[in-house]
């Protein structure tokens, strides 16, 4: 972190100190977790429905992603401080403190003093707040960053929270809660207005519109602009809300709305400054060929940072490398889709069950119509319902004024995909059979029905046996989804593993890097376990292209936690030059405690992060500011899912 950001940062923590003084707080005070009545939870959880789809919708893919092998913890709260939800491991503090880690805990200043959540709320800004920060000592042990989440009408919303372990650099969990809330402040908008107003996507370069520091302007048809985001207020350095296109451009509101989608515009502000736009029109929902939901889990959507650049295969014979298995298991799926049957897709986790069923969509005769691609475990229980069923308006309190169709119905004449399927409550469970029997969808508080049209492909990777013997999943059900059942194989298990690896490194290979792996890392790749699968592979290949930065990829540039299993097998690696133990392996409590005590050395990526922002986006003077060469720069901004 940079200094003067950080000497911001004391300062916020400082104002906070004393409004803890002024409240009377002492620093001794030990108060309990306060958890929220039952009732009123869910009250609160229905009025901020839109927000946690969105936000499960980017935290879910993200953790899964990239944060997976950190021991770490992130929690959304609601704008009064009270934890709504939570992902990943909650070990990261000790036992004493994980009461208020739950939800319904709250983190309010006056009631908990000084804390990332209850501090990035008192200020409307992002803050970390270190272990001795905290002003009560029982949370001394802790260190939290927290971001606010601003709505379509840049009202606080929520705030997004990591609590992450030693191990992964402090400086670096602000900056990934800061990039969390933006993708989630800019879902809101894009889901609020995607079916009815004009999306300007707005940067400084045509190359880096999805990047979620994009300005978005929403616009109606005369070009005013009815919601934007924050990061469109501060490239264009006014407030945008209200305004017309052509008071804050040298084009005219004709010009800019009559430009074609998907080709970029150059557009300059009145201040002088030039950027890139670009037009997204209205699209009624069932008319979208993929239709990201806020659950889906769309590795095509900017939900998934580790993945944004590089496509993954699109033709189902693409996904083919020689293995019978993945063969078989894509030829029968067709087959049997193409006449209405249903198909479940087992496998282990990051096999690659959604892109094969992207692939299917693909080759189906349903190829123009929607798929709708639900992960049924990152929709809080609670909501599930009302996300696949729709409902309508005044169902519950805080339902949307007009209703909502629901994710079954906007992928009526296409195909509905429920991923992780077992996780799916047993309420929602029954009311699906129902769908799937009378091909009827009664929306939550209607009593009509309405006729889809839909295929349904569904996948698991737990076999839902255990599910159906201990009641948690419905054997009729089960006998409904399960008209073709196929297996991918894991990846150790694949006969076609040397052209899998090889393929996906050509697919994120730097242009100047050799065409194929050499023999020494393909064989290490090629006899690893594997037990996160083609994911795992992806991210593995990824950091080490990063880190050869333009080199032929050798075995030390594969990551720390990949090495040490690697190391086991083979103790030549010992020989490598910057081979460091790591910290988490042989570092002792103490010292690991002393470490945190230090400020932070800024790590490379958030720097470079904060460097490129306050440069708005110009990569010539990150770089010279930076002192580093324009090719690190890109390959820093690509590790950061920005170009
Ligand atoms: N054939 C392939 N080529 C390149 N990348 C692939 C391939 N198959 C999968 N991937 C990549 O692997 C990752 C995991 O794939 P996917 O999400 O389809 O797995 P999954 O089995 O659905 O996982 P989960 O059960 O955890 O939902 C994605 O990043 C995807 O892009």
């Amino acid at each position: 972190m940079r200094k003067n950001e950080r000497s911001e940062e004391r300062q916020l923590v400082t104002d906070s100190w004393n409004r803890c003084q002024a409240w009377g707080l002492s620093h001794d005070d030990k108060p309990a977790a306060r958890t929220a009545d039952p009732a009123y939870l869910k009250q609160v959880e229905l009025k901020h429905h839109e927000l946690m789809a969105s936000t499960a919708a980017e935290v879910v893919p993200y953790y899964r992603n990239v944060l997976s092998s950190s021991r770490c913890l992130i929690l959304m709260a609601d704008p009064d401080g009270t934890i709504l939800k939570s992902w990943g491991d909650e070990r990261v503090t000790d036992a004493r403190l994980r009461p208020w880690l739950q939800r319904g805990a709250n983190w309010q200043e006056s009631l908990c003093g000084t804390n990332a959540i209850g501090t990035a709320i008192a200020n409307q800004l992002p803050v970390q707040v270190q272990r001795n920060e905290h002003f009560l000592k029982q949370f001394r042990s802790l260190i939290g960053s927290a971001a606010p989440i601003f709505d379509t009408e840049k009202q606080l919303a929520g705030v997004l929270s990591v609590f992450s372990d030693a191990y992964l650099p402090q400086a670096h969990t602000l900056g990934m809660v800061r990039l969390l809330s933006q993708s989630v402040e800019n879902r809101l908008i894009i889901r609020q207005f995607e079916t009815s107003h004009v999306q300007i996507t707005l940067n400084t370069t045509a190359d880096n519109f999805d990047s979620p520091w994009s300005g978005i302007l929403i616009c109606d048809s005369a070009g005013k602009i009815v919601a934007s985001n924050q990061r469109a207020d501060q490239l264009l350095a006014t407030s945008t809300v209200q305004r017309y296109l052509d008071e804050l451009f040298t084009s005219s509101r004709q010009h800019i709305l009559g430009h074609p989608e998907h080709t970029a515009i150059q557009l300059v502000t009145k201040g002088k400054v030039r950027l890139s736009a670009r037009l997204k029109r209205p699209s009624a929902p069932t008319n979208a060929a993929t239709t990201t939901t806020a659950a889906a889990g769309n590795h095509n959507s900017q939900a998934d940072p580790g993945n944004r650049d590089i496509a993954p295969p699109q033709d189902l014979s693409s996904l083919e490398y020689g293995d019978n298995s993945v063969r078989r298991c894509a030829d029968q799926s067709l087959k049997v889709l193409q006449r209405g049957v249903p198909v479940l897709i087992t496998g282990e986790t990051g096999v690659g069950k959604e892109v094969m069923v992207k692939a299917l969509h693909r080759a189906s005769p349903r190829c123009n119509e929607p798929l709708v691609a639900v992960n049924c475990a990152a929709i809080p229980p609670e909501l599930v319902e009302s996300e696949l069923f729709g409902y309508e308006s005044g169902a519950f309190t805080g339902a949307r004024a007009q209703g909502s169709l629901g994710l079954i119905r906007k992928a009526h004449k296409g195909i509905l995909f429920l991923d992780e399927i077992g996780e799916m409550p047993l309420a929602a469970q029954s009311r699906l059979l129902r769908v799937l029997q009378e091909r009827v969808v009664t929306p939550v508080g209607s009593t009509e029905s309405v006729p889809v049209d839909i295929l349904l492909i569904t996948a698991t990777n737990r076999p839902l046996s255990s599910r159906i013997e201990t009641g948690q999943f419905r054997a009729d059900l089960f006998y409904r989804i399960n008209g073709l059942s196929v297996q991918l194989p894991p990846l150790r298990q694949r006969t076609d593993k040397r052209e899998l690896i090889q393929d996906i490194y050509r697919q994120h290979r730097d242009p100047g890097q050799r065409e194929e792996l050499p023999p020494q890392v393909l064989s290490a790749l090629e006899n690893h376990p594997w037990p996160g699968n083609i994911r795992q592979l992806v991210n593995v290949l990824r950091v080490a292209i990063a880190i050869a930065d333009g080199e032929e990829v050798d075995i030390w540039h594969l990551p720390e936690d990949f090495l040490a299993e690697y190391d086991a097998a083979s103790p030549t690696r010992q020989n490598r030059p910057d081979h460091v133990a790591p910290a988490s392996q042989n570092g002792s409590n103490q010292e690991r405690d002393q470490e945190q005590e230090q400020e932070p050395s800024p790590d490379p990526l958030t720097q470079t992060l904060q460097v490129y922002r306050e440069c708005t986006g110009n990569v010539s003077e990150t770089a010279r500011q930076l002192s580093i060469s324009r090719n690190t720069l890109y390959k820093r901004l690509r590790e950061l899912g920005i170009r």
